[in-house]
């Protein structure tokens, strides 16, 4: 399974800001978005081009542009909708489907209430997003919906993800591709990712756990 661990040293900044524990709803929400822009930014270095011209200032100049990209970007509710923004800054025509799972904090099981994808997923690329990969199981779940809708090419962008999810993801779905701004060392034994970030949920909407 590729898992790519971005050790940019703006993400390892942001991510450690993001760490501490006073942060302002205000300051957890921007960073968010900001380290997801960056984790987009590596997503996306796969992306097809083709050659073009534009008229520049002195003539025709050969460049590149992207080629057809269908992407669907799939948040979780509800902390996905936290790199929303940032992702869209990167690829602002991108249609958006969304996906809602809670997880059980007693079973640490997912419960699906929300299911609202883009058409003929079986043609574009589903990027997931989600701050954080604990247990793996909401993931799991949202890979298995999207599959069932058709899609064959799925990324996941992660804030923090432990290693116990990336096991599990990758005895379910080795195809998935996932990038993080960290792998992080365990899950303690609430399903909690330690250090982690907390509950991203909360921090992200300015509620309490
Ligand atoms: O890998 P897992 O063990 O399944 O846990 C990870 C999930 O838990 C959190 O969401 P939560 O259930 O707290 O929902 P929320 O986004 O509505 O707060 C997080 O945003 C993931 O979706
Ligand atoms: O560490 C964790 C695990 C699940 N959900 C969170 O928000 N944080
Ligand atoms: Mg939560």
């Amino acid at each position: 399974m590729k898992v790519v661990e971005v050790t940019h040293p703006l993400v390892q900044h942001k991510l450690g800001l993001m760490r501490r524990a006073e942060n302002s709803t205000k300051a957890f929400r921007e960073l968010a978005s900001e380290v997801a822009t960056l984790l987009t930014y590596e997503a996306t270095a796969d992306l097809e081009t083709e050659a073009t011209t534009v008229e520049g200032w002195a003539g025709p100049v050969a460049t590149r542009q992207i080629k057809g990209a269908k992407i669907t970007l799939v948040p979780i509710l509800r902390a996905g909708l936290g790199m929303l923004p940032g992702v869209l800054e990167l690829l602002p025509a991108a249609k958006v489907g969304v996906v809602g799972l809670q997880r059980d904090e007693e079973t640490l099981r997912p419960v699906g209430y929300y299911e609202k994808l883009s058409g003929r997923m079986d043609e574009r690329t589903a990027l997931v997003l989600d701050p954080m990969l604990a247990t793996g199981g909401t993931l799991i779940a949202t890979i298995d919906m999207l599959k069932a809708a058709g899609c064959r090419r799925i990324k996941g962008l992660f804030l923090v993800a432990a290693p116990e999810g990336l096991a599990a993801l990758e005895a379910r779905h080795p195809d998935v591709e996932v990038y993080t701004a960290s792998i992080d060392e365990r899950l303690n034994d609430v399903g909690y990712i330690l250090p982690g970030l907390g509950d991203a949920g909360d921090k992200i909407f300015g509620t309490r756990a």
